[in-house]
């Protein structure tokens, strides 16, 4: 069977199928190492914290999925199919790759649902995805970041003006952007990561208007290597020490609910900011907001070479 047109696959962290699925999940992160019984504790408690069994991660990749086939279908009927392929869970990078071939597919653009670059993040899905593709034959190029996409920072900026709402704008506000911490490592091989966080933080601050901000890390792994910092929950206590009492917390590196924003920053550093005395809002997540789902599929349509 032989098929025209261009396979899109839209690849994202993934998120356990059920509780019980943690304990694979974890061994997949950890590259095949299953996690000690402490370690698993620890990871189930925080989902447990969140989710009561149901996974956001999921549904909300899903429709991301759905989304962005309806913003191409828009920019260009009838070219573009969209497969998901998942980093630590089932459908894996690889499966959506091998649905593209069994359904006929010859060229395909990658995508991840995460605007930044880093060579241990989206490089890592880059590669899988198509490693996958030489073996079963089809062309494949993937859009690396899109950090930067008019429509990405106005949809941030509409979250950040919302958000600000819900302070006394009379007093002092200390705005934090903040992504996922990577090992410092990546900084020998001048990985884009830091970079592109920051342009995309300045770009936001800007158009929002926002003049008192900072960037800091977030969920760092708890390995023994050095992670970058300072973490969040470091920022705030500065923050604290310097009599701020409002935080508006600006989760630039994630686009959808689940577990780094669910627990790490709702319920970890919120409660962390209300034991300093300081009120802690979030922005919301983009999930699937329509200029989101814009931006990645201009972004497809301006990597696709075959138009
Ligand atoms: C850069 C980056 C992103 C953002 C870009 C992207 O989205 O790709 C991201 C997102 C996410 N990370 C997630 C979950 C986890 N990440 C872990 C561990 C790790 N993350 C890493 C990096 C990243 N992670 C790294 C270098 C590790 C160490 C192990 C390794 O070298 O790979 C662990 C293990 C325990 C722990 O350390 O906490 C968990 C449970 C979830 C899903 C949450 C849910 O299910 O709702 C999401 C969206
Ligand atoms: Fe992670």
């Amino acid at each position: 069977m032989s098929n025209n047109r261009i396979g899109v696959l839209v690849m994202s962290y993934g998120t356990p199928e059920s509780m019980e699925g943690i304990e694979a999940y974890y061994t997949h992160i950890r590259r095949g190492h299953a996690p000690t019984a402490e370690q698993l504790a620890e990871l189930t408690a925080r989902y447990e914290a969140v989710v009561g069994g149901v996974f956001p991660l999921r549904e909300n990749t899903n429709r991301q999925v759905s989304g962005l086939q309806a913003a191409l279908d828009a920019l260009a009927p009838g070219r573009y199919a969209c497969y998901q392929g998942l980093k630590h869970a089932s459908p894996y990078i690889e499966d959506g790759v091998a649905k593209m071939a069994e359904d006929g597919i010859k060229r395909a653009v990658t995508i991840v649902l995460a605007p930044h670059y880093s060579t241990m993040s989206v490089g890592g899905y880059n590669k899988r995805a198509k490693d996958k593709a030489d073996e079963v034959g089809i062309e494949m190029v993937s859009v690396e970041s899109y950090h930067l996409h008019p429509k990405l920072i106005e949809a941030l900026v509409d979250r950040v003006v919302s958000a600000l709402a819900k302070f006394d704008r009379k007093q002092p506000i200390k705005a934090l952007f903040s992504a996922h911490s990577l090992p410092v490592r990546i900084r020998e091989s001048n990985d884009p990561y830091e970079k592109q966080l920051l342009e995309t933080s300045s770009a936001i601050a800007q158009r929002a208007g926002v003049t008192d901000w900072e960037f800091t890390w977030q969920s760092a792994g708890r390995t023994r290597e050095p992670w970058l910092g300072p973490d969040i929950l470091e920022t705030l206590q500065e923050t604290a020490d310097k009599e701020y009492k409002q935080v508006l917390s600006v989760p630039i590196g994630f686009v959808s609910d689940h577990l780094e924003v669910l627990y790490d920053l709702d319920i970890e550093a919120k409660t962390a900011a209300g034991g300093l005395g300081m009120k802690f809002e979030r922005i919301e997540m983009l999930n699937t907001d329509p200029f989101y789902m814009q931006t990645l599929a201009e972004s497809v349509e301006a990597k696709d070479p075959w138009r």
